[in-house]
């Protein structure tokens, strides 16, 4: 079987979901599982009817939002009466069904309930036209595949029953499916993170044993950095699962770090290509002997920065570095970089469940902090130490560090 997996920027808008037919046309629809993120920025939108929710404040006008976009993209890809619209009804029934019962307080519970909607509704919108367009496919419901623990908005997945449900799909038909979300075993939604698509992909192409997987960009692959945020980037034709694992590590958002080890474990060759120009080559991912040389260049931008010292200036020890990783892990606080001296320790820090003042309040009960917020955090991989003033330019350097080759700046 091979998977393709279609991203929100791919699917955000009617000549998006036509296109994804075209892209079948041009590759082939022949045993392919179709994961789908949802459409544009439809996550970002139910994340403040959430926060609306959350607030006890009125969203009526986001949620209206919400489905007149889908329903016009509805209404671009299907005749009047087709069944699209009434199963678009019905999924915001079940949205508006969940507010009116739901008694939970928990806010990662409710935010995975309802944001999980945003693929439900594309992968519903995506199988429906392709059928009508002639791609016979059959719509799965991926919560009753991806099974993971009850950790919401980070979802464990449990690799047994996944794979045992996974392993029932017959593998010569076509399916189209959502990216991001899966259930927990008291069938409540979960999902894997943002941007965790990619990395349903993965998991499907490793419990399928695929053939290859390919995920769809707005680029033509992976390119030696992100063609937004550097001049003369280039493409990278092909490089080693490790490369692409670390250029992942370190922030290049074009993958999902948790996308490359299950490919790496069964040698599933992995394709970055645009959905604009299907035929061309694109990135292969995949074994390679051959280390690449290109620098590649990588910006991680809302980043904090905070260093820590004792209040007595006595040496930052094991035990306050121990006590700061399990507050930093309970609050799933994710460390970019950090650099130790003898009386401070500097972490760089990524807070994607915005838990940076809890994370303030409990260490200044014990230490002195300095901090510094909204910091962007620079990679430059394979650094020939040639050429780099352009990352200091108009700069105010915080932090500097180099090893094995892997340069970074934290800059303001
Ligand atoms: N090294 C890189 N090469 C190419 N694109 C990159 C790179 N790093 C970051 N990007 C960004 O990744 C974007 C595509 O990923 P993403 O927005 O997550 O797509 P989708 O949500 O459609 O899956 C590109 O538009 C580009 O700005
Ligand atoms: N829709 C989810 C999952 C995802 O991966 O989306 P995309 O493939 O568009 O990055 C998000 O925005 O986080």
């Amino acid at each position: 079987m091979k998977v393709f997996k279609f991203g929100g920027a791919s699917v955000k808008d009617a000549n998006g979901v036509k296109n994804v037919a075209t892209v079948l046309k041009s590759e082939g629809f022949d045993g392919c599982m179709l994961i789908v993120s949802a459409m544009g920025k439809t996550t970002n939108e139910l994340e403040i009817v959430i926060e609306k929710y959350i607030n006890k404040e009125n969203f009526n006008v986001e949620i209206a939002l919400i489905k007149e976009k889908h329903v016009q993209i509805c209404s671009e890809l299907f005749e009047k009466n087709h069944s699209a619209f009434s199963e678009l009804d019905g999924i915001f029934d079940k949205i508006e069904h969940f507010f009116r019962e739901n008694n939970s307080t928990d806010y990662n519970f409710i935010y995975d309930q309802i944001v999980s909607f945003g693929e439900i509704i594309s992968s519903k919108i995506l199988s429906l036209y392709l059928n009508v367009a002639g791609f016979k496919n059959e719509y799965l419901d991926a919560k009753n595949f991806i099974k993971t623990d009850s950790n919401f908005r980070d979802g464990i997945v449990n690799w047994i029953e996944t794979e045992e449900r996974i392993a029932t799909l017959n593998k010569t038909q076509n399916f189209v499916t959502q990216g991001f979300i899966g259930s927990d075993l008291n069938a409540n939604t979960t999902t894997l993170g943002r941007e965790g698509s990619d990395y349903s992909a993965a998991i499907f192409a490793y419990c399928l044993n695929a053939e290859a997987l390919t995920i769809w960009k707005d680029v033509p692959g992976v390119m030696t950095g992100d063609p937004r945020k550097f001049e003369d980037t280039t493409l990278l034709s092909n490089i080693s699962y490790e490369e692409a694992i670390e250029m992942a590590y370190y922030g290049a958002s074009i993958i999902h770090p948790k996308t490359l080890q299950p490919l790496k474990q069964k040698n599933i060759p992995f394709f970055v290509k645009s959905f604009l120009k299907p035929s061309e080559k694109g990135t292969k991912v995949s074994v390679s002997e051959i280390n690449l040389k290109e620098e590649t260049y990588i910006l991680k931008e809302n980043q904090h920065l905070i260093h820590i010292s004792t209040k007595d200036f006595s040496f930052i020890a094991e035990n306050h570095i121990s006590l700061i990783f399990n507050i930093l892990s309970k609050l799933k606080i994710k460390v970019s970089l950090m650099q130790n001296s003898a009386i401070s320790l500097a972490l760089c820090f990524d807070d994607p469940f915005k838990n940076k003042n809890f994370l303030i309040d409990e260490l200044q009960e014990q230490f002195r902090l300095e901090k510094i917020e909204n910091v962007s955090l620079f990679t430059v991989r394979n650094t020939n130490l040639t050429n780099i003033e352009k990352f200091y330019k108009n700069k105010d350097i915080l932090l500097e560090q180099i090893s094995r080759g892997t340069l970074q700046i934290v800059a303001k």
